[in-house]
């Protein structure tokens, strides 16, 4: 049985992500973290006939710490969310501190488990949280994720109605790279069962997969970003083989997918999962069309950077004391 922890649980993601975990049959204890409101959101989940024991924790008292110690699985949608106009990278001045702060506390307190990192950029979050389970010597990139299901999941749905598929459950596309705009690549030729996408939709099926998040951004209009979408997405898909980002050369077989994509450390690939992380990485890319190949070297690009940008902070910003 598992032992699972929501950092940020009282926000827009962490609140219905909790409910979701609070009704999942393998979780049998749930902590809440966040700064604000979880003892009443712990509170009013707690009335829940279920398996799962839950408590609510703040910074207060030593929080961090009784949340964090013997988790076995820790989510991360702490952290603010965009506002139109806004880019993911624009999120980076506040996130990057919350995320550092709070894998500092894994790093303390429960160095085994395995963190699901949700807060934007995930492409810089991710390497910071590596850059600080590094630091602390207990980095295992079998058991880093970010979080880009969510993706995978606008995938399918768009290539549903585009296709006239009435259940989008039953089309999977691969969606590798990173997690913003360009950085997110759809590869719809190897969509499950195979999928005949017209030409002329093409470029926009690709548009709305890269860009979905801007939909909801804008339909919220000031309001935050996706949550509800997020928090199904998060609550994790049924099959062993799902894309995330990982650190390539930290996982099995990770090396030579790196290497087909010029020696980047970071990247959401097809992953195998087992029971102690990801069991394999898997290498697309033979398989994939001409037109793929261009939008990764666009995506390699710009995730470049922003790879870049994390591990510099992680690794120039003043150390959290916690
Ligand atoms: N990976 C994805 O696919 C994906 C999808 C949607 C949103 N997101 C990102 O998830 C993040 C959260 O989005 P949201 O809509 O839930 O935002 P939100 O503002 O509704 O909730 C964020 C929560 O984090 C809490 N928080 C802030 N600092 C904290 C700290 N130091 N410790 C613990 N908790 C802290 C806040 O109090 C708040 O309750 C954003 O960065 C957003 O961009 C990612
Ligand atoms: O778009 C956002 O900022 C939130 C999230 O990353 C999403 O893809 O919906």
């Amino acid at each position: 049985m598992v032992k699972a922890v929501v950092l940020g649980a009282a926000g827009g993601i962490g609140q219905p992500l909790s409910l979701l975990l609070k009704t999942c049959s393998l979780i049998s204890e749930l902590r809440l973290y966040d700064v604000v409101n979880t003892p009443g959101v712990a509170s009013d989940l707690s009335h829940i006939s279920s398996l799962a024991k839950i408590t609510g924790y703040l910074p207060a008292n030593d929080g961090l710490e009784k949340t964090l110690t013997g988790a076995d699985i820790v989510v991360i949608p702490a952290g603010i969310p965009r506002k139109p106009g806004m880019t993911r990278d624009d999120l980076f001045k506040i996130n990057a501190g919350i995320v550092r702060e709070l894998v500092t506390g894994i790093a303390k307190f429960c160095p085994k488990a395995f963190v699901l990192i949700i807060s934007n950029p995930v492409n810089s979050t991710v390497p910071i949280a590596a850059e600080v389970l590094k630091a602390h010597n207990v980095f295992d990139a079998t058991r880093l994720f970010g979080v880009t299901t969510l993706d995978v999941v606008r995938a399918s749905t768009f290539t549903a109605e585009i296709v006239g598929e009435k259940d989008s459950r039953k089309i999977v596309v691969p969606v590798v790279g990173g997690h913003s705009g360009e950085t997110i690549v759809p590869l719809l030729s190897l969509a499950q069962p195979a999928c005949k996408i017209p030409a002329d939709k093409l470029d926009g099926l690709v548009h709305r997969i890269q860009f979905g998040g801007d939909e909801v951004v804008a339909a919220k209009d000031g309001s935050g970003s996706a949550t509800l979408s997020m928090a199904f997405a998060a609550q994790g898909e049924k099959g062993i083989i799902e894309p995330t980002f990982v650190y390539l050369p930290g996982v099995p077989g990770g090396e030579e997918v790196s290497k087909a994509l010029g020696g980047i450390d970071f990247f959401a690939v097809p992953v195998e999962l087992g029971p102690n992380g990801v069991v394999k990485a898997t290498n697309p890319f033979p398989a994939i069309s001409d037109y793929e190949k261009k939008l990764l070297a666009v995506a390699i690009k710009d995730l470049s950077g922003n790879i870049a940008k994390g591990v510099e902070f992680a690794k120039t910003a003043k150390p959290t004391k916690l």
